[in-house]
């Protein structure tokens, strides 16, 4: 398509959407400013850069072996740098903190400093995005017996709450260097595969580990706390520790950030259908988007009901400043920057999607209790030219438009991908 062809697709749009009271150029606006938080594990399949190997492990299960997984910082850097060019609006890149860059030396977690994250905080500097940061209690010895902070065994548990606090105190220092502040997010494999009669004993003492660990304030304009709920893992069919309740009371009394990951609820719970409940009660919310398949949280995020309803409710209730956006999704069975490139625009086109609904249209039919008129307007939705919207989106921003992306994503698998060997550890 050429540029002439997307402008006047867009002209078209927009008129469309003025007859719905909708002004198109200031909902680009908008969704150019929302930062969307690229989750790093994508690249690699939650590996690690770790000099100690350590075999995947707490309940996290990426399939597939499609060639060209990033094996080096270096490669890592290189695929996040093509899937940001490939991709509209701002970003943050989100770290988990096994990619260190530890040069060789065996850095257990409760040893990790600053200088560890240094590269990736002058990588993120040049390539102006800011970073959130992730302890990572799982694939680490420690975490084999199926608890981290809520171990029975008190020099388990003092490592992984030396290993949270270390990452907090990273995080502060993120913030600082980039001036934006950097969301620090607790997710914790914890449970168990079959019955636990003693799931209290272990709340109660995850409950004790992260008051420990929040004992340090650190400044809101630096670093942010959120805690991550999960409703089952691998080998936690039966119980798990860190459940939307415990967290969803925990964030409540303690002013933290509640992480919605939309692949860790029962398949018929809507996240979407949360957020104007949980804004009630905590300031600020933070959003792994991902698409739940069956037993598997994290497949690729595509423009569905789902992301849709949860982009819409953000939107409607308001809440899109005090809503962080990131991605959590892993697939190795395709290419993976197809991967990334499509969730974080299919994300993006959640927005688009939910910030061109004439909202204030449709409630006041819903108001008069017309219930069919706000149905039928609903439908009508779907249909309107919201592609061409995104279409012009991304001309403006100067990225790829959809019909240029899979060649794009295909030419740095032939030159970059297809070079690349196994590394064995
Ligand atoms: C890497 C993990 O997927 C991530 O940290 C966590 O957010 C999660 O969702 C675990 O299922
Ligand atoms: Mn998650």
């Amino acid at each position: 398509m050429d540029n002439h062809t997307t402008i006047a697709a867009y002209n078209l749009a927009k008129s469309a959407y003025a007859n719905y009271g909708v002004d198109t150029d200031k909902v680009l606006e908008t969704l150019d400013n929302i930062s969307i938080s690229l989750h790093c594990w994508q690249a690699d399949d939650v590996g690690d850069f770790e000099t100690k190997s350590s075999s995947m492990g707490g309940g996290i299960q990426v399939t597939g072996n499609y060639p060209g997984k990033a094996n080096t910082i270096e490669e890592m850097r290189a695929d996040l740098e093509k899937v940001l060019s490939l991709l509209p609006g701002k970003h943050k890149l989100n770290l988990h903190t096994i990619y260190g860059e530890f040069n060789g030396e065996a850095v257990d977690r409760d040893q990790i400093e600053v200088k560890h994250f240094q590269g990736w905080i002058d990588w993120a500097k040049k390539n102006n995005v800011g970073i959130d940061f992730n302890a990572s209690c799982f694939s680490h010895p420690y975490a084999e017996d199926g608890f981290t902070l809520s171990s029975k065994n008190p020099e388990i548990r003092s490592f992984w709450i030396e290993h949270v606090k270390r990452c907090r105190e990273i995080s502060n220092e993120i913030g600082k260097q980039l001036g934006t502040p950097c969301i620090h997010n607790t997710w914790i494999p914890d449970g168990s595969k079959d019955t636990c009669v003693d799931r209290l004993g272990h709340r109660t003492l995850l409950k004790e580990a992260l008051d420990e660990i929040f004992e340090v304030e650190y400044d809101t304009n630096y670093m942010k706390d959120a805690v991550e709920s999960k409703l089952f893992g691998i080998g936690s069919e039966s119980m798990v520790v860190g459940s939307y309740d415990f967290y969803l009371g925990y964030a409540i009394k303690n002013n933290k950030l509640i992480c919605l990951d939309n692949g860790h609820f029962h398949p018929t719970e809507q996240v979407g259908d949360k957020i104007s409940s949980v804004i009630q009660y905590v300031d600020e919310v933070l959003l792994h988007m991902t698409r739940g398949v069956r037993w598997d949280s994290d497949h690729v995020v595509t423009v569905n009901d789902e992301s849709l309803l949860i982009a819409q409710e953000v939107i409607r209730s308001g809440a899109l400043d005090r809503t962080h956006v990131g991605l959590d999704f892993f697939d190795a069975s395709i290419n993976r920057i197809g991967a990334y490139v499509t969730g974080c625009r299919a994300s993006r086109k959640a927005f688009l999607f939910a910030l061109l609904e004439p909202t204030e249209l449709i409630k006041a039919h819903e108001d008069k209790g017309e219930n069919f008129e706000r149905m039928f307007l609903l439908e009508q939705l779907k249909t309107l030219p919201w592609g061409a919207v995104w279409d012009f989106y991304c001309l403006q921003q100067q990225t790829a438009l959809d019909n240029e992306v899979i060649a794009l994503v295909n030419d740095y698998e032939q030159a970059e991908l297809l070079e690349r060997g196994e590394v064995l550890v």
